[in-house]
């Protein structure tokens, strides 16, 4: 079918018939469905070569899924995937291809935007990118006073710090003790001084990530480790430790970095979906060539998954549907993001800007409102921390929170019993959650305890877990390059599946400009004195400033 104008999902019967269906079934526990179902897990799971999508704990059935199927290939699913994979221009706001699917494309797989096929000069600047890498890490690029680099200390913000941040954390027993890699992104400068704090300038390389080249914080910090660096070197030096990653050439050049240190990328590239290029930079010189090229393999074959597999044994497609069930026909609000491994402890926060910058959007692809809601907030912590913080609120609050778990089924760091006790916590919470614990059980358990009278009647409704929390569980049989490609591209897809159910556009993001605009316009204001005209509130705290501040 073709795609509808975005708006009109909602006007569809499908949709009037999972509102419906959501009803029916709204008082059904899972539970009852897994005692009814004895293939339940074989029913609602699908693996991919060792990943697994365990999302049998969901307040589905097949029905529901049906439906929500329905509601994609209505919304014109199938031929948006389509479009993405042709390079057609889906960013509609900027009128630009999406393409990162070709930073991860193989020999032989051909990706065009306007009839021309990238892949070439993709893989071209990544033979550069690896080079430029392998010889950090031999000490071939050598420091201005002829030692070799022993820090790299990745600038950047956004897209342009999260995926490398999270990749090269997540990559550490794959890394060079050779060389420690930072990420500094913060206008506040604690988290530059206390970097530089570490190294040595004339054994550091910077890394100067940004797509634009005019990020504001980027360029402040940049400047701030240029000064750092000048005091114990001249400006001929600058060129053997600052390079840039950037689509923009004349604002490197500018900066003072010279172009032959510059690795570039292309405005097919959302900036939160860029990990797989040049700016994973940080990366490769981290673990290498050959890691960086598993971590790819990773992520090509979910694209492979992706852009073949039947939309109901679709690992993206499904964990999309499941996102449009939560959000737009149970009205659940947010998303909890629960890592069992350390290295994906920055997940969270990596997932909070690609799903919300991609679809925080209150308006279709084409500028019109949408009646309904749509990207939900995403949180999370790492487990089993994330236990002994919120966890009461998922087993006993009020609100429905749809979880993740990603859960590596060996450690990176084997200790002791460690790692057991870890997946047992894990496994342990996704059961809670979805049984929770009835009044006959909580009453028995008590009664064991000998509690009785008052204190019985007191303690029984508070060790009641009414259950029913939905969840997935997406295992990876070991956290290492080819698993984190799948899991992050799985999620980049994810993501894409609910936009087009949602009829947005989950690649521009103009909901990050008018901060940014009205800070460029207040910067001057609190270092002069002249008159306010903001509303009472901001005048108020930017005196507070003016008298207090420095
Ligand atoms: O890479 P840059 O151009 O410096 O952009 C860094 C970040 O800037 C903004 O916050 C955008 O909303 C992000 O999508 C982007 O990742």
């Amino acid at each position: 079918m073709a795609s509808l104008l975005a708006n009109d999902i909602n006007l569809t019967p499908v949709w009037a018939q999972l509102h419906h269906h959501q009803r029916a079934t709204r008082p059904v526990h899972m539970r009852d469905l897994f005692e009814a179902d004895p293939q339940r897990f074989e029913h609602f799971s699908i693996e991919l070569d060792g990943f697994l999508l365990d999302y049998s704990k969901n307040r589905v059935t097949a029905r529901t899924m049906e439906l929500l199927t329905e509601l994609a290939r209505t919304a014109g699913l199938g031929d948006w995937m389509r479009r993405l994979r042709d390079g057609e221009p889906v960013n509609v706001s900027e009128h630009r291809a999406v393409m990162h699917m070709a930073l991860r494309a193989g020999e032989h797989d051909h990706y065009c935007v306007d009839g021309i096929d990238v892949v070439p000069d993709v893989h071209a600047t990544l033979a550069r990118c690896f080079d430029f890498a392998r010889r950090v890490r031999d000490g071939e690029w050598l420091g201005h006073d002829g030692r070799r680099i022993a820090d790299v200390v990745n600038i950047g913000i956004g897209g342009s710090d999260l995926g490398p941040m999270l990749v090269d954390s997540a990559l550490r027993p794959f890394a060079s003790e050779a060389v420690r890699v930072h990420f500094v992104s913060n206008l506040d400068g604690a988290q530059l001084m206390q970097t530089l704090a570490h190294c040595d300038p004339a054994t550091t390389l910077f890394i100067v990530a940004s797509k634009s080249f005019t990020t504001p914080e980027t360029l402040a910090n940049a400047e701030a480790a240029r000064d750092w660096f000048l005091r114990t070197a001249t400006a001929a030096d600058v060129a053997r430790h600052f390079v840039a990653v950037s689509t923009n050439t004349p604002a490197v050049c500018r900066f003072g970095i010279d172009p032959a240190n510059m690795f570039g990328f292309w405005d097919w590239v959302g900036g939160r979906y860029s990990v797989w290029s040049a700016i994973g930079l940080p990366v490769m010189i981290a673990v290498g060539e050959a890691h960086f090229r598993d971590f790819l393999a990773g992520a090509r074959e979910m694209d492979a998954h992706f852009f073949s597999a039947p939309f109901e044994r679709n690992i993206p497609v499904v964990m999309g549907l499941l996102g449009v069930w939560y959000n737009t026909f149970y009205g659940a609000h947010t998303h909890a993001i629960m890592p069992y491994s350390q290295g994906l402890a920055r997940l969270p926060a990596y997932l909070q800007q690609l799903d919300m910058e991609s679809n925080g959007k209150r308006v279709g692809r084409y500028g019109e409102k949408l009646d309904f809601d749509t990207g939900p907030v995403i949180w999370g912590e790492v487990g089993v921390n994330s236990q002994h913080a919120f966890f009461q609120l998922l087993h006993q609050g009020t609100r429905l929170v749809p979880c993740d778990f990603i859960l590596p089924l060996s450690s990176q760091y084997p200790v002791g019993d460690h790692h057991r006790q870890l997946v047992a916590n894990c496994l342990a919470q996704t059961e809670a959650l979805m049984r929770g614990k009835t009044v006959a059980e909580a009453l028995a358990q008590l009664e064991d305890e000998g509690v009785s009278g008052d204190t019985l009647d007191m303690l029984l409704p508070q060790k009641v877990f009414p259950g029913n929390q939905p969840s997935n569980t997406l295992v990876l049989d070991a956290l290492c390059p080819r698993s984190l490609g799948m899991l992050l591209a799985a999620y980049e897809h994810k993501v894409f599946v609910e936009g087009v159910i949602w009829g947005i556009n989950s690649f521009d993001q103009w909901g990050v400009e008018y901060g940014k605009l009205l800070a460029r316009r207040i910067a001057p204001e609190l270092a002069g004195n002249g008159p306010l005209s903001h509303d009472g509130s901001t005048n108020a705290l930017i005196e507070r400033y003016r008298r207090r501040g420095q």
